[in-house]
């Protein structure tokens, strides 16, 4: 089994003269996490798109699972799980219907009552797909996305209007899902979301890639260091940035003559790497 499941070289895609994906390049490995993460605007959806099979690019070679996603044929598409950003689904099925349904086109789907379990709908199976919630309408998505047992489940903003602990449950989900070796290929803006799931993030800002890596390695090991934040003597809120907050935590008490006041150790979270990436903030407050 080839390990490389998706495979982009020097992709482009032109709206008019816009180039929204502008020589884009990246691979993805069988079982593997990759989220794609970047500002409003910059190209994720049009690439996901591209690899979904739903556009085709102006330049570039793209192969998701061996094959070209634009003319691949059914049996490609029985192995891809797609949920797409946003769904108007006018169905006036009942949900158990609904996925029943969606099962049929499978040659091996997952038994529905299992997957009403998975997403947490079990006790939504007779409602009208019409008389769910926002983020229940979401939860039936990802259900008929992954009902066909996909070895690729792309995800794009998938709990968008999801509660908190709706997304909890999201989360263990998806993470039972890779157990199974489904790969996934996630879309979101929620940094938490993507610190949890991803074993490899790829931003995007203007049609390009501005920085890849695990979470825990982008953007280079500067910027996750920890930041020592204190208040001075005469007020002031002072921050250092250091490779030893210990160090620089016993010089300061040293220093302070034992009590620091307002005493922080602040480890930058994915969220403040990826700000500082997209160049939506600086770090802030001033070296002692
Ligand atoms: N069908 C279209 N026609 C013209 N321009 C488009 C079309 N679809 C997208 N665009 C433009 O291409 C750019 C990239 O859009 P895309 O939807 O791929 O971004 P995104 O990163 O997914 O954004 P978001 O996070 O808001 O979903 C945007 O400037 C958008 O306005």
């Amino acid at each position: 089994m080839q390990n490389t499941i998706i495979d982009v070289e020097g992709l482009v895609k032109r709206y008019g003269d816009f180039p929204a994906v502008d020589d884009v390049s990246f691979s993805m490995e069988r079982g593997q996490c990759l989220a794609i993460l970047g500002p409003n605007g910059a190209g994720k959806t049009t690439t996901v798109e591209i690899l979904e099979g739903f556009r085709s690019p102006a330049a570039g070679a793209v192969t998701v699972l061996g094959v070209t996603p634009r003319t691949a044929g059914r049996q490609w598409h029985n192995r891809v799980g797609i949920v797409l950003q946003s769904v108007f689904n006018a169905s006036t099925l009942k949900v158990r219907e609904e996925l029943q349904l969606a099962a049929t086109s499978y040659s091996n789907p997952r038994p529905v009552d299992e997957v009403l379990e998975l997403v947490g709908l079990s006790e939504k199976a007779t409602s009208r797909v019409g008389k769910l919630s926002g983020g229940q309408r979401r939860r039936l998505d990802v259900a008929l996305g992954i009902i066909g047992r996909p070895e690729l489940l792309f995800l794009d903003e998938p709990t968008t209007g999801f509660d908190p602990t709706a997304r909890h449950s999201f989360w263990e989900m998806i993470e039972g899902l890779r157990l199974e070796d489904t790969s996934v290929l996630l879309t979101t803006h929620y940094l938490d979301e993507a610190a949890r799931l991803a074993d490899r993030v790829l931003v995007m800002a203007k049609g390009k890639i501005v920085a890849e890596g695990t979470p825990e390695s982008l953007g280079g090991p500067r910027a996750h260091l920890p930041r020592v934040r204190w208040t001075d003597d005469k007020g002031r809120t002072c921050e250092k940035v250091s490779a030893d907050p210990t160090a620089e935590v016993i010089a300061l008490s040293r220093e302070m003559g034992g009590v620091i006041r307002d005493l922080e150790v602040i480890r930058p979270t994915l969220e403040d790497v990826y700000l500082q990436l997209v160049g939506e903030k600086t770090p802030e407050g001033h070296a002692a």
